[in-house]
């Protein structure tokens, strides 16, 4: 278990190619989902909603992304259609965050989208704090109303992200991050 400000300064993505299970157990992946719903959600109007991918239910998506992706590219290999189909099986676990915003009079949508950012950013953190890995990931199905749709989202309703998460198979490096004398100033 690593310290709070540890994990915040030492977290990194892993590729989902690049992790194996197993995935998290019931009661941890109850807790990442609690984590995901402690988020600043200015007029508490739980702007988001997950959807947890295990077991078959990532066959089942990558053959929904396979069928869309083969009916909009007529050119595609059958090489590229099968790793449309494999995209949610490498990691043993794929929650997706639902942004779903609704008008409000005091709450513009803008702060109920970052609403929905945070709580997949605590879904990250809160799987790299029970000793997981996990990346952020969106893609084309994660703007394609077909697939949306057949993933279960009303036409009102985007995807913030499907958060991959599983074991690292092997340690990676730490890519650059900015200085923060270039993103820091002081008023
Ligand atoms: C909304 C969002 C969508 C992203 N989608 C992708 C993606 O589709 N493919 C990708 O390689 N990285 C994507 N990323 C970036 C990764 O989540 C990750 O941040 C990146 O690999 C850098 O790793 P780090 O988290 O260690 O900084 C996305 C990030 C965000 C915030």
């Amino acid at each position: 278990m690593l310290y709070a400000i540890d994990l915040l300064t030492t977290r990194r993505s892993i590729k989902p190619i690049e992790m194996s299970g197993p995935g998290p157990s019931p009661a941890e992946l109850e807790k990442i989902l609690t984590v995901g719903a402690r988020v600043p959600d200015h007029g508490k109007i739980v702007p988001w909603r997950f959807i947890v991918f295990e077991g078959d239910a990532r066959t089942r998506a990558g053959e929904i992304f396979a069928k869309v992706f083969r009916a909009k590219n007529v050119t595609a290999t059958p090489d590229q259609v099968e790793a449309e189909k494999k995209r949610f099986t490498h990691a043993p676990l794929v929650i997706a965050v639902v942004s779903r915003t609704s008008k409000h009079p005091k709450v513009p949508l803008w702060e109920q989208e970052l609403s929905a950012g945070a709580s997949a950013m605590n879904i990250v953190h809160a799987a790299h704090a029970l000793g997981y890995v996990a990346n952020w990931l969106t893609g084309w199905m994660a703007f394609d109303r077909d697939v949306l749709t057949a993933l279960g989202l009303s036409p009102d309703e985007k995807l913030a992200g499907f958060i991959h998460i599983g074991k690292a198979e092997r340690p990676t490096d730490d890519r650059p991050r900015p200085s923060l004398s270039d993103i820091v100033t002081r008023f």
